[in-house]
């Protein structure tokens, strides 16, 4: 049987058989434990520059069409899988995977010990790797978190105005999901901008609140920057929001700043509290907002992480600024988080 290798930039190689797209993909290499919603997680812009790694053994066990597209086609640049079918056979949903992974360019490798991979990443952290079909790689290594991954998954988006609600949103588009967009667009009237979009034309004040997506890649990044000053000068003239990427791209606007997590947090089964109550959240992130930066900021802590304390969701209420690390719209994941939309209508008010 033909081999594929997944070769890590620490030199270890994990083995396994090829199918999906038939070529080579490196970027940097991360794993999500959540057991649903396969689909979702592999056309989700925030995997933009990254290859995954399904810590759940059995994929494509159920229909592709049982998911949902969160962009216009799959944004990983390689998936890892125990069992995706494509030997053990499933039939239909393992073809439709298969096919789907061909249609977009994207290499697979089954049969892995993914149980292995997920320990050593968690071990060493993420890093680089290769899918190949040699078992060595005498490349360059990129990092892809230095590259402009917004700019890639944004390009082709048109602005746009959608939904129907009575408040009026600028929604700075910077890798959304569909599915966050949609929850958006139930309640509010959207305008979506890109990130690279000409800010000095925009009078905030035209506007009942601002959104900021989520999205892949460093939070840091420079291509950026221009949406953190502008969030900046709106600190205070707008009720202002934002998950994941959001959330961090406000953290620097007011000056906080956002550290590299060892593998990050990817799965839906993500405990967070504040302190007595406590809800199960969906995360895709690799970086988080350092909480020694946010003192004297006017941004307060609202949630953490229960295991590692990571920063999970902030407040300025008297500037009306709120965001959060995790997922609300889940997408795949639990619902215990949905609350956070029809709260922002509470916070925009009268
Ligand atoms: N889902 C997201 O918006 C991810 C945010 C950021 N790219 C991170 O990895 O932390």
């Amino acid at each position: 049987m033909e081999r594929r290798y997944v070769i890590l930039e620490d030199g270890t190689v994990f083995d396994g058989v090829p199918y999906g797209a038939d070529r080579e993909a490196q970027s940097e290499i991360v794993f999500t434990t959540a057991m649903t919603g396969y689909l979702e997680a592999i056309t989700d812009p925030s995997y933009e520059g990254q290859m995954l790694v399904f810590a759940s053994p059995t994929i494509a066990n159920y229909s592709l069409s049982a998911g949902k597209m969160e962009s216009e086609r799959a944004r990983v640049s390689g998936v890892i899988t125990r069992d995706a079918h494509s030997v053990l056979g499933a039939g239909k949903p393992g073809d439709e995977f298969e096919e789907f992974l061909e249609r977009n360019g994207v290499p697979g490798v089954d049969l892995v010990d993914t149980r292995a991979l997920v320990r050593h990443i968690r071990e060493k952290g993420a890093m680089k790797a290769v899918i190949s079909d040699s078992k060595e790689f005498h490349g360059q290594w990129v990092d892809t978190m230095s590259l402009d991954l917004v700019g890639r998954v944004c390009r082709d988006r048109e602005e746009a105005t959608m939904g129907s609600g009575r408040l009026k949103c600028l929604y700075i588009d910077v890798g959304s999901k569909f599915s966050l967009r949609e929850q958006m667009a139930r309640r509010f009237t959207l305008h979506t901008v890109n990130y690279d979009h000409d800010f000095s034309a925009i009078d905030i004040d035209d506007y009942d609140l601002l959104f900021i997506s989520n999205g892949p890649g460093d939070p840091a990044h420079q291509s950026l920057r221009p949406v953190v000053n502008f969030v900046q000068s709106c600190i205070g003239r707008v009720p202002t929001f934002g998950v994941c990427l959001g959330h961090q791209i406000i953290a620097q606007a007011y000056g906080a700043s956002t550290r590299k997590m060892k593998f990050g947090h990817r799965g839906s089964n993500h405990a967070v509290t504040d302190g007595r109550r406590s809800i199960v959240t969906t995360h895709n992130h690799g970086y988080a907002v350092d909480p020694d930066t946010l003192k004297g900021t006017g941004l307060k802590v609202l949630q953490w992480d229960v295991n590692d304390g990571t920063v999970e969701a902030m407040e300025d209420r008297a500037r009306n600024v709120y965001s959060v690390q995790y997922h609300p719209e889940a997408s795949p994941g639990p619902h215990d988080a949905s609350a956070f939309f029809d709260s922002l209508i509470e916070r925009v008010g009268d």
